[in-house]
């Protein structure tokens, strides 16, 4: 689904962030991206949902040269990929239920496959009585909770979780995997970049290893093990 072929990003100022990256993912895989600060995680998701643009190479998602689609295409691109980040990244000023039917209202979901969807997704996330809640009335999990629900209420193909746990703690963290691991059972492709070493190891799945814009290492069901 996700294909890199001799993919390389430069950026400004000579820097280079990947180089020569070939990689290959299947749909329905659960990948993690780990690798020490700077080795290009970031980049790598950033070139699959076009933040950012190859220097060389091709990067092809779901059949498409995602550097040639042209304007019109990127919003179908980009509804086909869910993101949740460190900082969940949720509008204050609204609340659990209208933050996730916003994300459906940006595509253009009437207001009564919101009413419909939205509670669905809360419910799956574990938050249905937290609908009418404003995030800071949230704990960290339960916003994480929230940014996974918005991420998932379009049903994309994919999602990019970018160092999901990084502000939750281990307990917190755990449970919001297992919530990730019922999200890829059903079919979605998850490729998450983190520093969990813990959260890595117990999940034996698959590990792809950046370091200095190189892939190191690429194992089916593999172990965090790099060394700072
Ligand atoms: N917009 C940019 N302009 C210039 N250099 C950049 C830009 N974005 C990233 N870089 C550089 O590219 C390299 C790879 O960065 P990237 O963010 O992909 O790393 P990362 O593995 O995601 O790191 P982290 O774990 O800290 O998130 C780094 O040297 C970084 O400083």
């Amino acid at each position: 689904m996700i294909n890199f072929y001799n993919v390389t990003k430069i950026y400004p100022g000579n820097v280079k962030a990947l180089s020569d990256v070939t990689l290959q993912i299947r749909k329905g895989e659960f990948v993690f991206l780990v690798g020490p600060s700077g080795a290009g995680k970031s980049t790598l998701t950033k070139l699959i949902y076009r933040e950012e643009l190859p220097n060389r190479g091709q990067v092809i998602f779901n059949g498409k040269n995602v550097a040639r689609m042209r304007q019109r295409e990127i919003p179908y691109l980009r509804r086909s990929i869910g993101m949740v980040f460190q900082d969940f990244r949720l509008l204050p000023q609204k609340t659990v239920f209208e933050n996730i039917a916003f994300a459906m209202e940006v595509i253009g979901a009437s207001g009564r496959e919101i009413k419909k969807v939205v509670p669905k997704v809360l419910n799956m996330v574990g938050l249905a009585k937290k609908a009418d809640v404003f995030p800071d009335h949230l704990s960290g999990g339960e916003q994480q909770r929230v940014s996974v629900a918005r991420a998932i209420v379009n049903n994309p193909l994919l999602i990019i979780a970018d160092e999901p746990t990084g502000n939750l703690d281990p307990d917190t963290s755990r449970d919001l995997m297992k919530l990730f691991l019922d999200i890829n059972r059903r079919g979605t492709t998850i490729i998450m970049s983190t520093h969990a070493w813990d959260i890595v190891d117990a999940m034996k799945k698959r590990v792809v290893e950046l370091a200095g814009g190189l892939i190191v290492r690429d194992e089916k069901e593999g172990t965090y093990r790099y060394e700072a």
